[in-house]
């Protein structure tokens, strides 16, 4: 039976996905499903990692169901993940020996700042391309090995595995065969030196992690092995691509050559600027990471990592009930012509970039008699902006590159009030693509390029297409001003937490 589409995974913070792409790059069907978030004291986030195996299992089964596609009609399959979550399991079993913990949990906070009595920041920071704070998975899989009963013998003895989403997905569609990652995926590990290509020994020495438990680190375009066909609905389909979901989001964009960036709304918002050979020291509070290692080579990435945007919205809906579902915030937001000077810091999981400020918590200032509904949605939308602004300064300013435009994809840019304020906000336009499954997108393309499904990335690349530019309408007077505002309001969030 001839190959007609590529599946895309995309394990998301809050859903999974199944995606299916034609030859010409378009969807032909999404299933989604999301999964339970689980918060068992402030600032700790878990997901249940067999609940996020059967949620994407679920919408494989779905998306095949309906379209009435075989597996074998599939080329092959790529997978793009929520970076960072971490998951430890039994090598013999399978079975997790605790929850995974999520890239927003705060709960290594004091793992962090005893590393950094050590005077081992520099190390980190160098070898790793990262800062030393609880986001990256390192500290998470120490602080597994600490606290789950007898977790830590067991890795000693080598009966334990650790993985991020997509190690742990690839895992269980292979049946327990394959135990890798991708490039883009490690260097998000604090374990993963990206100037050698190698688990660091020093700096898992320092988290006390076996290097027996770690993945086999691979290109983020090429076959790790083919689905167990017992499970995958009669076919051994290749799993052909893997990448970090914002590093798959760049794929996607075809930001192919170094100064091309974008930036990804999703739970968090995360920009990306490929710097090609080059590795970028930044100066200025953002993250070196690794874009993907493909075609014999592996490329960088500056990062700009923002970790609550959409979930800010989310909050709106499930934590106040100010909105249903996440489009009103638009339709509320646009009632009044500005917040009438309220600002919402959405620092709920402390700050990322440029800030790194682990003990910040969210605010909302500025709060007047005069307050209503619309401005504070309205503050909510326009944080996510003003983040955006905060992290494209850092980047312009370590890249010596001032941006022409900005790439957007992400589902929140499909909020056509909030890319008009982020243009003006930043003085610079901003396109959005035709695709906004970016990420999917870039999975796709992986695995596809690793069968042949495709040619090149020069193929790829003449697909993109616009869909909307939001040009600048805001005078810089005004700018200045209201960003003036933002920069006081995070002051006030800076700092806060004082219990770990
Ligand atoms: N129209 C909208 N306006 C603002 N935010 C939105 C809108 N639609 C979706 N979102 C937000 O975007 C996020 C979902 O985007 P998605 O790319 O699916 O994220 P993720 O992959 O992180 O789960 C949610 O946090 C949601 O609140
Ligand atoms: O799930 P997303 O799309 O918000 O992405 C999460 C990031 O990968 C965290 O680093």
């Amino acid at each position: 039976m001839s190959k007609k589409y590529v599946m895309a995974l995309d394990q998301g913070t809050t859903s999974c996905r199944a995606i299916l792409f034609d030859k010409d790059s378009n969807i032909v069907a999404v299933a989604q499903k999301e999964f339970t978030q689980i918060y068992p004291k402030a600032g700790w986030v878990e997901h249940n990692a067999d609940e996020i195996w059967s949620t994407q299992y679920g919408v494989i089964a779905e998306l095949l169901a309906k379209t009435g596609v075989s597996a074998e009609e599939i080329a092959s399959i790529g997978i793009t993940n929520q970076r960072e979550t971490t998951v430890v399991w039994e090598k013999a079993t399978g079975k997790p020996v605790y929850n995974a913990i999520v890239w927003q949990c705060r709960r290594t906070t004091a793992i962090c700042d005893e590393l950094k009595a050590r005077g081992l920041e520099q190390a980190f920071r160098t070898k790793t391309g990262l800062v030393v704070d609880a986001y990256f998975s390192g500290t998470k899989a120490k602080w597994i090995l600490d606290n789950v009963e007898g977790a830590r013998e067991k890795a000693e003895k080598g009966e334990l595995l650790f993985g991020t989403m997509d190690t742990w997905l690839i895992w269980k569609l292979t049946a327990g065969k394959v135990h890798v990652t991708d490039y883009s995926n490690a260097s998000r590990t604090l374990m993963y030196n990206i100037r050698e290509l190698k688990w660091d020994e020093e700096l898992l020495a320092a988290l006390n992690v076996p290097a027996s438990m770690l993945p086999e680190v691979k290109p983020s375009s090429e076959v790790y092995g083919c689905t167990d066909a017992e499970l995958f609905f009669g076919h051994a389909v290749p799993i052909a691509g893997a990448a970090g979901d914002q590093q798959a989001a760049l794929f996607g964009q075809a930001c192919y050559a170094p100064g091309m960036a974008k930036n990804t709304y999703g739970t968090g918002c995360f920009m990306l600027m490929n710097t090609g050979s080059e590795l970028y020291d930044s100066k200025n509070g953002l993250l070196t990471t690794i874009a993907w290692g493909i075609e014999g080579k592996v490329e960088y990435a500056l990062e700009g990592s923002i970790f609550i945007a959409g979930a800010a919205i989310q909050w709106l809906r499930d934590g106040l009930k100010l909105i249903e579902a996440a489009p009103d915030s638009e339709y509320f937001a646009g009632k009044v012509d500005d917040t009438d000077g309220v600002y919402m810091v959405p620092a709920f999981a402390g700050l990322g970039a440029p800030y790194w400020d682990m003990r910040a918590r969210g605010a909302i200032v500025g709060l007047t008699r005069g307050t209503t509904k619309a401005h504070i949605v309205r503050a909510a939308l326009e944080a996510l902006a003003y983040q955006t602004k905060d992290v494209l300064g850092a980047m312009e300013a370590d890249s010596n590159i001032k941006l022409q435009a900005l790439k957007v994809d992400g589902g929140a840019v499909a909020n056509n009030l909030l890319m008009q304020f982020q243009a003006d906000i930043l003085g610079v336009p901003v396109d959005r693509p035709r695709i906004i499954e970016t990420t999917a997108l870039g999975a796709a393309y992986l695995a596809g390029l690793a069968v042949g499904f495709w040619s090149s990335k020069e193929e790829l690349a003449k697909r993109w297409q616009l869909d909307n530019r939001f040009e600048v309408e805001m005078a810089e007077e005004k700018r200045a001003k209201l960003y003036g505002g933002w920069k006081r309001a995070v002051t006030r969030s800076m700092d806060w937490e004082t219990e770990d």
